[in-house]
């Protein structure tokens, strides 16, 4: 389980990019983040995997306060934790397989991490992860020579490698067309549901959100203004949310900018 209590992060400039917040996150949820460009999203899912850290409260994971932590603590926490961005993250100019292997990089001692190699156990679990997510046909094939789609399966591939509890998404189907986004909305559903794994996403957009996610945490200007199931969310709560700049379709200003990029 991850616990926020009263936790504020501050940045170092003195912006107070999240203001009290209190949440409990079970193992096995789905959760949507959503909340207006600026509202707080990117730093309280970073603030989970100590790629930032709070300056007031306490955050736990399975009962371990992560501010805690140093150099191996952290590493391990990262091992459990998984991230998926935006901009996939790979280098395209080598295989996917070899894009997936990376992921065990971090735990390999440093001979085979000079030399590169893989052992057979790893290439297995890599193929397996490949295939999860649909793709095991193109383990060979170069990144760049994939749509966009197929290279956030990829991204996603490369972090169930690593057999994570916990999946960390920032805005994952920002830069894919709707129908690609509808796809990987899918890939994270089911990957949530078969293998139990937490997932946790930024999202812009609201309809997708609703779809896909059990829970909703709306925030507004560092603050938790709604956290409940999705299908309760209203046009009201909506409002609260967006506070304007949602319109009747259910898209943000900064969803069609999302969509159009
Ligand atoms: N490194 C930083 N230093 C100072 N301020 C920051 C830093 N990172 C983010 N901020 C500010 O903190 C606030 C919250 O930013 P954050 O990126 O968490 O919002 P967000 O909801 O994820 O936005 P978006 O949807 O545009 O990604 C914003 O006002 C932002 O400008």
């Amino acid at each position: 389980m991850i616990e926020f209590k009263q936790v504020q992060k501050q940045y170092p400039n003195g912006l107070l990019a999240l203001k009290n917040i209190n949440l409990q996150i079970k193992q096995g949820e789905y959760v949507a983040i959503i909340g207006l460009s600026g509202a707080g999203k990117s730093t309280l899912l970073r603030c989970i995997n100590r790629m930032h850290d709070i300056t007031a409260g306490s955050l736990t994971v399975d009962n371990v306060e992560i501010s805690t932590l140093k150099g191996n603590g952290i590493r391990q926490l990262r091992r459990n934790i998984g991230m998926i961005f935006q901009s996939f993250n790979l280098v395209t100019r080598i295989s996917v397989i070899n894009n997936v292997l990376v992921s065990f990089v971090p735990q390999m001692p440093l001979w085979r991490k000079i030399l590169g190699i893989f052992t057979e156990q790893e290439k297995k679990q890599a193929l397996m992860a490949l295939d999860k997510v649909g793709i095991l046909d193109k383990a060979y094939i170069r990144v760049d020579q994939l749509s966009g789609g197929q290279q956030q399966r990829v991204a996603l591939a490369r972090t169930l490698a690593q057999d994570p509890q916990i999946i960390l998404a920032d805005e994952p189907v920002a830069s894919l067309d709707p129908l690609t986004a509808n796809q990987v909305m899918e890939d994270f559903k089911r990957i949530n549901q078969e293998l139990s794994m937490t997932v946790i996403m930024n999202i812009h957009h609201v309809e997708l959100a609703l779809d896909y996610a059990t829970r909703v945490i709306g925030i507004h200007d560092g603050e938790i203004v709604y956290d409940g199931r999705s299908k309760d969310i209203t046009d009201e709560i909506l409002e609260q949310i967006y506070q304007g700049s949602i319109d009747k379709g259910g898209n943000t200003a900064d969803v069609s900018e999302a969509v159009t990029n």
